[in-house]
């Protein structure tokens, strides 16, 4: 059954898996060959053609010395991107229940560097995701120095915002009340800025109290998600620099609670969280041979798991095995 036919490529093992509701479709790239282009990931993204996905993981092995792998984050636009908060802890849990390491202090090389991971009970898991970037250039955000908050002309309005990288853009807006806030027009606007040469993940973050916060995410290239942890980070980072909160927060998200620890310039950002893993799958890759065309297809006759012909534009990436 598994053996190709014509037209179509190999078969991909997978696993569904979340932090805090911020999805993840994660495969082991170690064991079996993986390559995708970014309209094939766009359309296995998809949340009613495809599998759906926030972010694509893809573990690979070490390209460094003293580190365990390397893994690739992919946006369900098909962008890659430098850093996952939530990705990371599910990347933490994956390779220890696909017995790719026994170890409970695993170091993995992302796109913007190696950070450290340490799997706790009970799915937990702590993240040193590295100090957090503020000056402009580095961001990137564009300014001529570095100030806590800046003021940034949207169409004909002004807000202000906080900038900063955890290895990804952040700017971060400080909002009376997440549930009013005005994420879905101000995300999309402020993702694509172009004071945000690289886009940006945007956070409308509310105090609660000096240990306590809430927070929404427009996501740079998957829109508002459940949870952000490089997000939750970033806030928490903005929230400190404007001396409104404590080193230790609680933040609250939409998908459930991360705590975040920051001692301040110079000092890595801590972040701790759970992870579930939801299901574990199988599919078949296109391949690369255009497929054999069929004939007297009848208007209507499809195989099951195949779309009607008037939606050929939007075939899926899978078909049945
Ligand atoms: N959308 C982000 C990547 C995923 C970050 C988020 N899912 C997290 O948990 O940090 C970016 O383009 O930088």
């Amino acid at each position: 059954m598994n053996q190709p036919r014509r037209g179509q490529g190999p078969m991909l093992n997978f696993t569904k898996m979340h932090g805090l509701g911020n999805d993840f479709m994660v495969v082991d790239a170690i064991s079996q060959p993986f390559r995708l282009r970014p309209e094939m990931i766009r359309e296995l993204a998809d949340r009613h053609f495809g599998i759906g996905f926030d972010q694509l993981l893809v573990v690979e092995p070490p390209g460094l010395p003293d580190v365990d792998f390397r893994y690739r984050i992919f946006n369900s636009d098909g962008s890659e991107v430098e850093q996952c908060g939530n990705g990371a802890r599910c990347f933490a849990r994956f390779v220890r229940d696909q017995r790719l390491t026994n170890k409970k202090v695993i170091r993995v090389q992302t796109a913007k560097g190696v950070i450290e991971l340490r799997v706790g009970r009970g799915g937990m898991v702590t993240v040193d995701m590295g100090v957090p970037e503020l000056n402009p250039p580095a961001i990137p955000f564009a300014a001529d120095r570095r100030k806590e908050v800046y003021t940034v002309e949207v169409g004909d309005e002004t807000v202000e915002l906080s900038a900063v990288s955890m290895g990804n853009p952040h700017g971060v807006l400080v909002v009376d009340n997440v549930d009013t806030a005005p994420v879905a027009e101000l995300g999309p606007r402020l993702e694509n800025h172009p004071r945000f040469p690289a886009r940006a993940n945007i956070g409308f973050l509310q105090i609660v109290d000096r240990t306590h916060v809430r927070l929404r995410v427009f996501e740079r290239g998957s829109g508002e998600t459940m949870a952000c942890g490089s997000g939750a980070c970033a806030a928490v980072v903005a929230g400190c620099l404007r001396g409104l909160l404590d080193s230790r927060v609680d933040v609250e998200l939409s998908g459930g609670h991360l705590v975040i620890e920051w001692q301040g310039e110079g000092s890595p950002v801590m972040m701790e969280g759970p992870t579930a893993s939801v299901f574990e799958g199988q599919l078949r890759l296109p391949g690369d041979q255009p497929p054999r065309r069929r004939k007297n297809t009848r208007q209507g006759d499809t195989r099951p798991g195949q779309q009607r012909q008037q939606n050929r534009h939007r075939q899926p990436v899978i078909s049945k095995p």
